[in-house]
């Protein structure tokens, strides 16, 4: 049996309205897994961000149960290249993590994030480059990188692919999917296309009326 990663019993979220409360959130459970894909789907404002926030710790507004069995997720987003930053290098911002942890010398960080990059098949030469100097799919490459050089499980991944070409959406598609194999990471994967989903997940959970529907087996 594959370990958890993720459990959510009973979730309901709200929102302050004034004196009021708005719940966007009702009675959400379900279980993530270690190496496992799963989707999370629904028209917009169905509560995707809110419940990516409430897992995050972002949003305090809610009662129910939310365990985490691992570090908290890293966060992948649409547009790579608002997510890193424009003034340093490549490798400056996949140490940058490295540093906050501490615990590694400067030769150690070198050498974790060259094994970034070529754990998400990027040349090593882009260690001195700058995020505007790379392709959008080499941009989300270093964003999976930089999500996994701490040695987390768990990716949070919010619509990572609808900023790139169907060409590129396939390849790092090819990626998620090895790393999932290789190295048994755990992803949410929040997105508006159900045929990336299908390609992709094993599992859905889909979000109306402030519910969660899980199907499995795609
Ligand atoms: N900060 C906030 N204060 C009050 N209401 C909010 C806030 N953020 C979101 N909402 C409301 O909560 C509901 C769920 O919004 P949420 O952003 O979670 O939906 P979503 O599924 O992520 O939408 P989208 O796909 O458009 O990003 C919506 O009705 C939205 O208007």
């Amino acid at each position: 049996m594959p370990e958890k990663v993720l459990e959510l019993k009973g979730v309901n979220a709200y929102y302050k309205e004034g004196k009021q409360k708005k719940q966007v959130l009702e009675d959400v459970s379900f279980t993530l897994y270690e190496g496992e894909i799963t989707g999370l789907v629904g028209a917009s404002g169905s509560g995707k961000s809110t419940l990516c926030k409430c897992v995050l710790g972002l949003l305090k507004e809610y009662d129910g149960e939310i365990i985490h069995y691992t570090k908290s997720p890293q966060m992948i987003f649409q547009d790579p290249f608002r997510s890193l930053n424009p003034k340093k290098s490549i490798g400056w911002i996949l140490e940058e993590p490295l540093k906050v942890q501490g615990g590694c010398t400067k030769e150690q960080r070198r050498e974790k994030a060259e094994e970034m990059l070529k754990r998400v098949h990027l040349p090593v030469e882009l260690y001195g480059r700058y995020p505007r100097e790379l392709s959008g799919g080499q941009r989300q490459r270093v964003s999976i990188a930089l999500a996994l050089i701490t040695g987390t499980k768990f990716i949070l991944a919010d619509e990572p692919l609808s900023a790139l070409d169907v060409t590129v959406q396939a390849q790092i598609i090819a990626l998620l999917k090895e790393l999932q194999e290789s190295e048994k990471i755990c992803y949410l994967f929040v997105s508006h296309d159900l045929d990336v989903v299908s390609m992709l997940c094993s599992r859905v959970l889909f979000l109306k009326d402030r519910k969660v529907k899980e199907y499995a087996d795609l």
